[in-house]
């Protein structure tokens, strides 16, 4: 008897990433309302693509012409970004934070093709004029990466060859993957890229991309002092520590400093073992419950086995996904005792996380209004199940 009971959850983050030129697939971002622009190998008439797919939604933040660049500014007093010796600028608390507070709400500066940035996109868009000036000038600030004094900064005197490596040099540092429907981008944010690196369980803030208000949002996973820098992860992985540093060190140009990639070897390879078994344990129960093999018990077996690795990690990440599989196995088996202990459980988590507002959020909320309702709700064989421990709560 086995449990399919994989939650309809998205991965929830989503990480600030380099991406190579190479494979152009000729997407195209949205402009002013008149031009129909060329990109790649495929056309795409802008004025069309906006028309069709975003007018009439709120702010029309697809458009760089028409949406509010600077973000929801309600928020402006808690983030601040400020120079960072060593890191070139970064992003710290303007004041002191407490954890599951929303920290940022920004949309895009500018919807990047998924893939490779096509020159006469550049071109179109940084000089002739099709981006405002002002945003130009956002656009270039972000071109903070560049250390190398060789390179010609000033647009008066640049050549094209040299512009078009500037703009695409400093997409490539600064981008987050976002998908709206499903087509994938690279997002481009004034304030929110400019959010430092800090390895998974090092990191004091989680971001999360809201599809549905097409803005990122910054979320404080701790406690965070007034003038604490902010560290969200731009990888998922919780190790090996080698592998994390060379990943970081190959495609953003930096040798990470976090208090994880900086132990001693003993307790290096501590957290690299315990890391292996998270995987591990991660790797055993997706794959079998894609499968349709994992039996009830065993499945919360594991993701208790997941809690407790976490604790020694100093991991959040993933605890409220994993409840929420927890809970739907439980509601499987209907066992809605326990079921309710992990949707509490996921709930916190996810509010914290990824925010109370949330799709996330909404649907374990839904799950706890009406359990029956849940895919496969009662379909195996009755059984009574563990729930977390009374002291996950207070984590
Ligand atoms: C998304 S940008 C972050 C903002 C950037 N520091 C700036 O000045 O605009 C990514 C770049 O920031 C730098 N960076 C990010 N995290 C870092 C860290 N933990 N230590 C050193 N440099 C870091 C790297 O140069 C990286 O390519």
């Amino acid at each position: 008897m086995g449990s399919k009971t994989k939650s309809s959850q998205k991965q929830s983050g989503v990480s600030v990433r380099s991406l190579a030129l190479g494979a152009l697939l000729g997407a195209a971002l949205s402009s002013s309302a008149v031009r129909t622009l060329v990109v790649g190998r495929v056309g795409v008439p802008l004025a069309g693509f906006v028309q069709s797919r975003w007018r009439g939604t709120p702010g029309d933040v697809l458009d760089p012409n028409t949406y509010d660049y600077e973000g929801i500014m309600a928020d402006r007093l808690v983030f601040e970004v400020k120079d960072l010796p060593g890191k070139g600028k970064g992003a710290v608390a303007a004041r002191e934070i407490k954890r599951g507070e929303l920290i940022l709400r920004e949309h895009p500066l500018l919807l990047a093709p998924d893939d490779e940035t096509p020159r006469e996109w550049v071109h179109e868009l940084f000089y002739n004029w099709t981006f405002s000036p002002s945003k130009r000038d956002i656009f270039f600030n972000l071109a903070h990466w560049v250390e190398d004094e060789s390179i010609n900064l000033d647009p008066a005197t640049q050549t094209p060859d040299e512009r078009y490596q500037l703009a695409v040099g400093t997409i490539e540092v600064n981008v987050a993957a976002v998908s709206v429907g499903d087509t994938s981008y690279r997002a481009l944010f004034p304030r929110f890229s400019r959010l430092n690196h800090a390895c998974p369980g090092a990191n004091n803030v989680n971001y999360v991309w809201r599809e549905d208000l097409r803005e990122m949002r910054l979320y404080a996973v701790r406690d965070i002092p007034k003038g604490g820098e902010f560290g969200g992860s731009y990888i998922h992985k919780l190790g090996p520590t080698a592998d994390r540093i060379e990943t970081l060190k190959n495609t953003w140009g930096f040798t990470c400093g976090c208090k994880f990639c900086t132990q001693d070897a003993e307790a290096t390879a501590q957290r690299d073992a315990w890391a292996a078994e998270w995987h591990a344990l991660e790797k055993d129960f997706d794959e079998r419950s894609e499968a349709g093999t994992l039996p009830g018990p065993e499945a919360i077996r594991i993701v208790r086995d997941l809690w407790t690795v976490s604790f020694k990690l100093d991991y959040t990440g993933d605890r409220a996904r994993f409840s929420e599989e927890a809970a739907l196995v439980a509601l499987a088996h209907g066992d809605t005792k326990s079921a309710e202990q992990w949707l509490q459980l996921a709930l916190k988590y996810f509010s914290i996380e990824v925010g109370a507002d949330g799709p996330d959020a909404d649907r374990i909320r839904d799950l706890l209004a009406y359990p029956a309702g849940a895919d496969g709700f009662g379909t195996k064989e009755r059984l009574t199940l563990q729930g977390p421990d009374a002291a996950w709560f207070d984590s």
